[in-house]
Formats: C-alpha cells, sequence, structure tokens
C-alpha cells in the first residue's frame, strides 16, 4: 500500500543525498582547498573580492544544524566554493583547476542521485 507522500518525506530523502554528496566532497583528493575557509589574514585580496565565502566544513556544519531546506539549496552552497574559486585564482594555478576537478565531479554525482 503506497504511503502518502509528505513534504517531511521527501525533504528526508533529498537531506540523505546532501549527506551522501558532502561525504564524496570531503573525501575527494583535490578537495583540500576547500575543506576549511580560506584564511583572510593569510591570503591578500580574499575578503575584498570574495562576497560570500564558502568551505565544505561550514556546508557540513550547516547540514548538521539542518539549515539546509532541500537539495536545492545545499546544491547552492556548494556551487558558491567553486564559483567563488573561479573568481579568485586563474584557470592555470593548482587551486584554480582543483576547483573545475571538483565541480566536474560533483555535477556527474548529484545529476546521478537526482532528488
Ligand atoms: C579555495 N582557496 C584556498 C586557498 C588556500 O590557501 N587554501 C589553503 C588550504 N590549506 C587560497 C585561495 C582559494 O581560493
Amino acid at each position: 500500500v503506497k504511503k502518502a507522500k509528505t513534504a517531511k518525506d521527501s525533504n528526508t530523502h533529498g537531506l540523505t543525498k546532501c549527506r551522501v554528496l558532502l561525504a564524496e566532497l570531503e573525501a575527494h583528493p583535490d578537495a583540500w582547498p576547500f575543506l576549511t575557509p580560506v584564511n583572510q589574514k593569510a591570503v591578500p585580496g580574499y575578503r575584498k573580492v570574495i562576497k560570500k565565502p564558502m568551505d565544505l566544513s561550514t556546508i557540513r556544519e550547516k547540514l548538521t544544524n539542518n539549515q539546509y531546506l532541500n537539495l536545492e539549496t545545499f546544491i547552492a552552497d556548494v556551487n558558491l566554493i567553486f564559483d567563488n574559486c573561479e573568481k579568485f585564482n586563474e584557470d592555470d594555478s593548482e587551486i584554480g583547476r582543483g576547483g573545475h576537478s571538483m565541480r566536474r565531479f560533483f555535477d556527474k554525482r548529484w545529476t546521478e542521485l537526482l532528488d
């Protein structure tokens, strides 16, 4: 017998996918520049150029505190990491290339898990 789908149910499944995706991003070999917030004291120009900093530990904290309503709001924060990286880093740099690599990996994985 089919169970009635509640908002909570569909959200629950979306949040399970967020947990799966975040664990895979954190474990990726190219994730090291994105694991913790950019040290704005150590990186000249970062505070001025990047208006909305984001990193994987901040996303982990928000997920733990139930701050993502659905998969879409989670995906928006992950994309913010990669957009910030493209803005601040040359494509032909170690961190720039890492950002492109992580974005390609993420795009492939969330579309495979599509909510
Ligand atoms: C994502 N990102 C990271 C750094 C960085 O220095 N990360 C240190 C990792 N331990 C600098 C610029 C940048 O856009």
